[in-house]
């Protein structure tokens, strides 16, 4: 029996995790949820799954959550109740589906306290990918990859010998805007931009997708989990996201991963390594779907790529301000207060203005980033 605790139950990760434990409920038990400030959904969650303990964003929604929990419920709130339901519950492995690098804290803590990792919130390993990677060899717990291209990549690996890995290479689906010119972008509203091709996610992952930030973060991302170098990570754009990512060996073998893009086939897959089971997914059928297409990466159409590889080689510092002004700046694009080609402007100019600080530690982080959300948000 699985025992687990989800931080960011009611967003999209969340939510499909919780289906998988649903789908086979003799195999999980779960001890915390926490949600930000969707009560109603949490509520839902609680009476059907019985948690120890939730936990939400603001201490005000604790009136308004207490009185509907099934008895016995412990209620957390805030930073503090994040980092004690990831840390402080039985559960063996914690569910990182919060958005953002705010879920960094919770993310250590669960790690010091000797659970294993799902790990969805890539911008966690962005941001403090040095921090996060030693902590869990210190600790010997677990980061499970979640995200499609990982979780891809992970499976791709299996059994490899890894010194034999010649390049990965994390497949794009080229986002909202695929089929447009950069001329053509000019102008596009939040509701276009939300509508991905293949995949419903929340909204802050929708715009990086649009704008190839979500596969900045990526690469990075597979640079911490898999030990690998920039020259090794490389990205092809592929409309159909149905190859979830492959490796090259250095016999010129190519192993990769294929599924129809359902988010529950690698939420499992995390959960129950190294064991498959089955998942109420359905089966892909290559012969209906007759032929896929790949297209060469293009960083002069998504300079927000190129950015991130920048970011990633400078190292150090680099990546926390890349992730902290992309998370702004898309707050302000969704809010209507800038455009979306503004969202690279506000990226790049961040970046151009931030004096590197060297081996940051978990104090330096939290400033670098606060630093770098001040400066997003007034250009
Ligand atoms: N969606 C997907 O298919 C994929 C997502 N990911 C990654 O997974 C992570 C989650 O993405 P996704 O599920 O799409 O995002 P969503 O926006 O759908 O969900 C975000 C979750 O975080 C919670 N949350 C927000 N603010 C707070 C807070 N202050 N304290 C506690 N919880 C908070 C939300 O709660 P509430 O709604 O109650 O406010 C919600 O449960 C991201 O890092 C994303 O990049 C990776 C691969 C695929
Ligand atoms: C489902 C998933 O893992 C997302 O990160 C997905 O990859 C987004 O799609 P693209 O970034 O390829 O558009
Ligand atoms: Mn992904």
């Amino acid at each position: 029996m699985k025992k687990l605790t989800i931080l960011g139950s009611t967003g999209s990760i969340g939510t499909q995790t919780l289906d998988v434990v649903a789908n086979d409920p003799q195999a999980y038990e779960i001890h915390g949820l926490a949600a930000g400030s969707n009560i109603k959904l949490l509520i839902e969650q609680a009476k059907q799954f019985r948690p120890k303990a939730v936990c939400v964003a603001e201490k005000s929604l604790i009136d308004d959550i207490k009185p509907h929990l099934p008895i016995g419920t412990r209620v957390l709130y805030g930073e503090q109740g994040l980092i004690e339901i990831a840390a402080a519950t039985d559960a063996d492995t914690v569910v990182t589906a919060i958005v953002g690098s705010r879920g960094l804290s919770a993310t250590l803590a669960a790690i010091e306290a000797g659970k294993n990792i799902g790990l969805a919130n890539k911008e966690t390993l962005v941001t403090a990918g040095h921090l996060v990677m030693k902590s869990a060899a210190d600790k010997g717990v677990s980061i499970l990859p979640i995200d499609s291209e990982h979780s891809a990549i992970f499976q791709c690996l299996n059994g490899e010998n890894r010194a034999q890995v010649k390049r990965i290479t994390l497949t794009a689906s080229g986002g909202s805007f695929r089929d447009r010119t950069r001329e053509e972008l000019e102008g596009v509203t939040v509701a276009e931009a939300l509508n991905h091709p293949n995949w419903s996610m929340g909204a802050k992952i929708t715009i990086d997708s649009a704008t190839m930030a979500n596969k900045g973060l990526e690469v990075i991302e597979a640079r911490w989990l898999f030990g690998l170098q920039y020259d090794e990570i490389d990205v092809l754009i592929h409309p159909e996201s149905i190859i979830h990512s492959y490796v090259e060996f250095v016999d010129n073998s190519i192993v990769a991963q294929l599924g129809l893009p359902d988010m529950r086939v690698p939420i499992q897959y995390a959960l129950t390594y190294p064991d498959r089971r089955p998942t109420p997914t359905e089966s892909l059928d290559l012969a209906k779907l007759g032929s896929l297409r790949f297209r060469e990466m293009d960083f002069d159409r998504y300079p927000c790529l190129r950015f991130a590889y920048e970011s990633g080689r400078a190292g150090r510092s680099a990546p926390t301000v890349f992730n902290a002004a992309n998370e702004t700046a898309v707050a302000r694009f969704l809010d209507g207060a800038i455009t979306f080609l503004d969202i690279e402007r506000v990226i790049e100019q961040v970046l151009s203005r931030h004096v590197i600080v060297d081996l940051p530690d978990v104090a330096a982080i939290a400033e670098v980033d606060a630093w770098a959300r001040k400066e997003a948000a007034t250009i």
